[in-house]
């Protein structure tokens, strides 16, 4: 029981709600770990609410088997704990996800599983969020939760965009979106078309060739490959450090001639450069560079075929725009993953409807109004959600440390 619900607000809420002692966290990712840990690091208890039936089901649930951080460890750890020292530059899964596990027992997060949020709404009358779930494919189960604070970290990857391709119903073939991809295994020998050319969409690639698969790109538009690794350091780190002493467009033109000399063209293998570069589009857009470990010499080999867009999918195959056309055993569609807020939060002045965004862009949409809070909706990985969870922790903190405890201080 919260201690510090006045005996009238006590009395206005049903007898069949949850009061929870501290804030609801919305998510057991690791952008709901974090603020968890950062907020039982300052003294205050939370909730967190996941629909799975464990703790970062993107990493446990919905990815592929060779998946690793792309970015080097140091700028992928939560805050307050450091990725074990015998962990590579670059973290398995697997690894991540164990770190992750004792992430939540160090800091002791209190979970709840395989509920999932429908409704969160602010109660004016009571002055608390009123979050209702469901338990996880089932109807006709509720529970309601009720406190002060919500913070939102079901993140920018909770559903797969599949998009609406004509024929695709037709196509007779396997059809899978990257996150019920495992492994190239299954694929021995096949032909597939994976349509996509995001980091999911170039690994998968990679992963197919080396379970002797024959695969398609499918390229539709301009798209940043970067070498992982350049100078003998990370791409990622050497853009970070340069970022320090100069602006973005001059970090781009020396990002982009280190990568031409390694890489060379890659128009001449159908991966047209978007005007931008690399870094200002993350920035403006959120659109991720390719870190390429790999795929782009199985591009140059022939081992993966690059087409333009899919015009429609026939029963045994594809047309491109191009006019050609091939046969495929299987589509993968790497076609990326959207925001479900809208969906489930009652609330359009923090977050858009449109994308499931916070309107405000990075670093100001960590902050709702009311009590409301988001955690790891950035567009900039794990260190974006580490940056959102030590503010809103502190944030939130100060109200529930404040001697005016009785006082609504979320404002
Ligand atoms: C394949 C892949 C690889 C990536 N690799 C990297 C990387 O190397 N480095 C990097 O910085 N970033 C990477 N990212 C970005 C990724 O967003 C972060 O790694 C990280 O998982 C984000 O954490 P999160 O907690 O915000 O979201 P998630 O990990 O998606 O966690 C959100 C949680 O909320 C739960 N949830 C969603 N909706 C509801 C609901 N309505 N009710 C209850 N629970 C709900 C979900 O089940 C999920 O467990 C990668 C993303 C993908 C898809
Ligand atoms: N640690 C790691 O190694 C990995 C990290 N990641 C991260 O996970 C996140 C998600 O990545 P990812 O799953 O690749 O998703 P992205 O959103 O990054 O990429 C989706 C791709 O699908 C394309 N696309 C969407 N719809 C269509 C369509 N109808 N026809 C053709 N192409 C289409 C997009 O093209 P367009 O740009 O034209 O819209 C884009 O190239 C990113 O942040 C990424 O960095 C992913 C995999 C591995
Ligand atoms: O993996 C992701 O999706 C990330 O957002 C990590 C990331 C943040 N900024 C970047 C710049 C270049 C490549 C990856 C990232």
């Amino acid at each position: 029981m919260n201690l510090y619900y006045s005996q009238e607000m006590e009395a206005k809420l049903a007898h069949d709600l949850i009061h929870v002692h501290g804030p609801i966290i919305v998510g057991a990712g690791p952008s709901g770990l974090a603020v968890a840990a950062c907020l039982k690091s300052e003294g205050v208890p939370s909730l967190v609410i996941e629909r799975s039936h464990c703790i970062a089901s993107l990493w446990q649930l919905k990815s592929y088997d060779r998946l690793r951080l792309h970015l080097p460890k140091s700028f992928c750890q939560l805050p307050l704990m450091p990725f074990p020292t015998e962990f590579p530059t670059y973290p398995t899964k697997e690894q991540f996800v164990r770190y992750l596990e004792d992430y939540a027992a160090t800091f002791g997060v209190r979970s709840v599983f395989g509920e999932s949020v429908v409704k969160a709404e602010f109660d004016e009358g009571l002055g608390f969020w009123r979050v209702k779930t469901v338990k996880e494919g089932s109807s006709g189960w509720a529970k309601e939760y009720v406190s002060r604070w919500l913070v939102v970290a079901t993140g920018e990857n909770a559903e797969e965009v599949i998009p609406t391709i004509g024929g695709l119903p037709d196509f007779e073939g396997i059809v899978v979106h990257t996150s019920g991809y495992r492994s190239g295994e299954a694929f021995r020998g096949k032909k597939v078309v994976v349509v996509g050319c995001g980091n999911s969409g170039m690994e998968v690639c990679l992963d197919l060739c080396n379970y002797e698969a024959m695969p398609t790109i499918i390229v539709r538009d301009a798209v940043h490959i970067l070498p992982r690794e350049m100078l003998g350091r990370s791409t990622f780190g050497l853009c970070m450090w340069l970022l320090k002493w100069l602006p973005v467009q001059m970090v781009d033109r020396l990002l982009l001639f280190v990568t031409w000399l390694m890489l060379g063209d890659t128009t001449r293998f159908g991966l047209r450069r978007p005007k931008l570069g690399p870094l200002e589009l993350k920035a403006i857009s959120g659109k991720t560079p390719v870190l390429d470990g790999g795929t782009l010499d199985k591009i140059k080999s022939g081992d993966i075929k690059v087409y333009p867009g899919v015009k429609r999918f026939i029963s045994k195959g594809a047309e491109f725009v191009d006019g050609r056309s091939e046969d495929f055993d299987a589509v993968i569609l790497a076609t990326g993953y959207r925001s479900n807020v809208p969906s489930w939060l009652k609330d359009s002045e923090f977050f858009s409807e449109a994308d499931g965004l916070p309107k405000r862009p990075f670093p100001n949409g960590w902050k709702g109004e009311r009590g409301l809070y988001a955690v790891g909706f950035t567009k900039r990985g794990l260190l974006g959600a580490s940056i959102d969870a030590t503010k809103v922790a502190q944030d939130i903190a100060q109200c529930w440390n404040s001697e005016a405890k009785q006082k609504f201080c979320a404002s």
